[in-house]
């Protein structure tokens, strides 16, 4: 029988707070399979981290059902955690400890022989490349190595499924590339199912293998990164007009050819008109000399491939900047990665 890593139903999280009732998760039906790479994604507060802990037991769901590496989250919570690993998005390791120490501690914690331990702890440190600072007080590691080391911390106990929450929020571009590197060479090795929220878009849309768009404490999207974006978006067009008046003349015509989920018609800003539309490599010279028909051809014409961000804007009418979420920048609020 093949296990599900995940399958929930119905969960559901309501919290009392100041009197008031806060609906952070509302029915989250979800079902991971084995060596699966799954993103949330969603604006701040949309529920991704309360619906990491209810599945990782650090919350108890007010509704619905749900089992995570074949045990019941409810009735066998330990038997859940020693199945999975979990990093939480504040660092766990302590400060004044030595590198390769603390993840014997960690192994040990969970009940590993101290023999097994070290051994886990040296192949996942040369693994994940923190070998050479074994050695060395976690204080003293850059703000990747520790993401990395939590992340040695979360697999000592072998874990067949991996949930990490926001792992690369606060790392350079640089540091987050390289744990990425990482994260991908760990699910080939040991073929973990890793299960993350985040923020950044495009590790999203480069690395996981589906995609659960998270709102309001709903699932409102769940797809491959790419099906998504055919999908619900289609491909985006820009033309140039001559004038506002002529991108504007042009808005009726464009209103047949736009796509999408009916949210979105052409929008005109000044003398360009952006418009999705499926398949746009294709269709796009049949567009042009309908419109060079009407005498209201565009100077110039691109076509480029949508977004996760179009996507989420297709889908609740707000990008995901808007909603208060980090961008696809890389905020740097821990020091850059050693050069290795
Ligand atoms: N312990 C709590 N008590 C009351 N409300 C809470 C609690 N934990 C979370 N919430 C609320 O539940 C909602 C969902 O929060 P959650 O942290 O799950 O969102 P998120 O999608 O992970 O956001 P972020 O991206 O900012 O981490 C928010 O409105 C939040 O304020």
């Amino acid at each position: 029988m093949n296990v599900k890593a995940i399958d929930a139903a119905g969960l559901t999280k309501t919290f009392a707070s100041r009197g008031t009732q806060v609906r952070a998760v509302r029915g989250l039906d979800l079902q991971v399979h084995p060596g699966e790479l799954v993103a949330f994604l969603g604006p701040n507060g949309a529920g991704k981290s309360t619906s990491l802990r209810l599945l990782t037991t650090l919350l108890k769901p007010s509704e619905g059902v749900a089992t995570v590496s074949g045990y019941d989250i409810r009735t066998d919570p330990a038997a859940v955690r020693g199945r999975i690993g979990y990093i939480g998005q504040l660092n766990s390791a302590g400060h004044n400890q030595r590198v390769r120490d603390e993840v014997v501690m960690q192994g040990r914690f969970y009940g590993l022989p101290r023999a097994r331990a070290a051994q886990r702890a040296e192949a996942l440190l040369e693994t994940l490349e923190l070998g050479r600072v074994s050695k060395r007080m976690v204080s003293s590691l850059s703000g990747g190595q520790r993401r990395r080391l939590d992340i040695a911390m979360g697999l000592v106990h072998a874990p067949p499924l991996l949930f990490l929450d926001e792992p690369s929020t606060g790392l350079d571009p640089q540091s987050r590339a390289n744990l990425w590197r990482h994260i991908l060479k760990l699910r080939d090795e040991f073929e973990t199912t890793v299960f993350m929220t985040t923020h950044y878009l495009d590790e999203a849309d480069e690395f996981a293998e589906r995609v659960l768009v998270m709102d309001h404490g709903r699932v409102i999207a769940d797809d491959t990164p790419a099906g998504l974006k055919s999908t619900l978006i289609g491909d985006r067009v820009t033309l140039e007009f001559g004038s506002a008046q002529e991108a504007t003349n042009a808005l009726p015509r464009l209103r047949g050819y736009a796509s999408g989920n009916g949210r979105e018609g052409p929008t005109r800003r000044d003398t360009r008109v952006e418009l999705p539309v499926p398949d746009a490599a294709r269709r796009l010279p049949e567009l042009i000399l309908e419109l060079a028909r009407d005498g209201a051809a565009p100077w110039s014409a691109e076509t480029r491939r949508p977004t996760l961000d179009d996507v989420f804007f297709g889908l609740t009418g707000r990008t995901l900047r808007e909603s208060g979420t980090v961008g696809d920048t890389g905020e740097t609020a821990e020091p850059r990665e050693e050069a290795e």
